[in-house]
């Protein structure tokens, strides 16, 4: 039986350090690797990103969007990095930042969290702004396959404070509802839950918020947004532990050399120990 997500995250952190690194084939990123905006860059982009850092970090998080560009044959190349990410040990993060009404996102579980689908990952971005329970089946379906959420909470980017820390008639900000769900999601689990928040690492002081839920906070905006590894104990506090830190084009504007793209995630990966201490 497959382990819960939490603890198959905490033990690929304890062994191989928390960093995520994103895999986000921009267009100008394959020009700047000398390959072609067509299926096959994207092919070889995401291929050499997995060789490259598929055995030493915890955590790869490809980012949906620029499969899908491509269509069926983009996801084509979405699922095989998925299996092969996850032959050489990492978890697979899918960030799809999937959220809609019940009966849908039940379809979007289907996709993404059962077990025999193409694209099964070991976890998926969620949005919860359609409610925090219209994800119910997206948690029911994770539970039940040993995978993982990452609700979205308190974003990196400056637009989303006006939704996300909106306040509530019972004085609670829209994030800190979410937290609140999350929380209870994990309440008795060990080593970690296995519903994660996702926290911009961009956000400065976060100590009016309640970041322990038990559960992973996913921290990016580190690299290209601004942030930095060293912000990290400011911004998380306590839950500074629990933080998976997340890098995406910080790393990947190193390659296409994998020795240098290696080379780019070990100092992100230093930092971040340094950080944590
Ligand atoms: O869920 C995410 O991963 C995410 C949440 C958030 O608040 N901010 C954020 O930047 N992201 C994603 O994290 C990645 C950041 O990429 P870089 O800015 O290149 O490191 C992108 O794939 C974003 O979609």
């Amino acid at each position: 039986m497959t382990l819960p997500f939490g603890t198959r995250l905490r033990q690929a952190m304890d062994e191989r350090g928390p960093l995520c690194v994103g895999i986000d084939p921009h267009a100008s990123l394959l020009a700047d690797w000398g390959l072609n905006d067509d299926v096959a860059g994207l092919a070889r982009f995401t291929r050499t990103v997995v060789e490259a850092l598929g055995e030493t970090v915890a955590v790869f998080k490809p980012q949906s969007a620029f499969f899908e560009r491509f269509g069926s044959r983009g996801l084509a190349v979405l699922e095989t990095a998925v299996v092969e990410a996850r032959e050489r040990g990492a978890l697979v993060l899918m960030d799809a930042k999937r959220g809609d009404i019940g009966s849908t996102m039940a379809a979007y579980a289907e996709t993404f969290l059962r077990k025999d689908s193409p694209l099964f990952s070991d976890a998926l971005t969620v949005s919860p702004y359609l409610g925090y329970g219209s994800l119910r089946p997206a948690v029911d379906l994770a539970r039940e396959s040993g995978a993982g959420l990452f609700v979205l909470a308190l974003t990196s980017n400056p637009e989303g404070a006006e939704v996300q820390r909106a306040v509530r008639e019972d004085g609670r900000t829209l994030a800190a509802t979410m937290l609140g769900h999350l929380a209870a999601e994990n309440a008795g689990a060990e080593p970690l839950g296995s519903f994660g928040a996702v926290v911009g690492a961009t956000l400065g002081d976060l100590s009016s918020f309640d970041l322990a839920i038990n559960g992973p906070l996913l921290a990016p905006g580190i690299g290209a947004q601004g942030a930095t590894p060293a912000d990290l104990p400011k911004v998380f506090g306590d839950a500074v532990r629990n933080v998976v830190p997340s890098v995406s084009r910080g790393v990947l504007r190193h390659g296409p050399d994998a020795a240098a793209l290696r080379a780019a995630a070990d100092r992100f990966a230093d930092e971040v120990r340094t950080a944590l201490g």
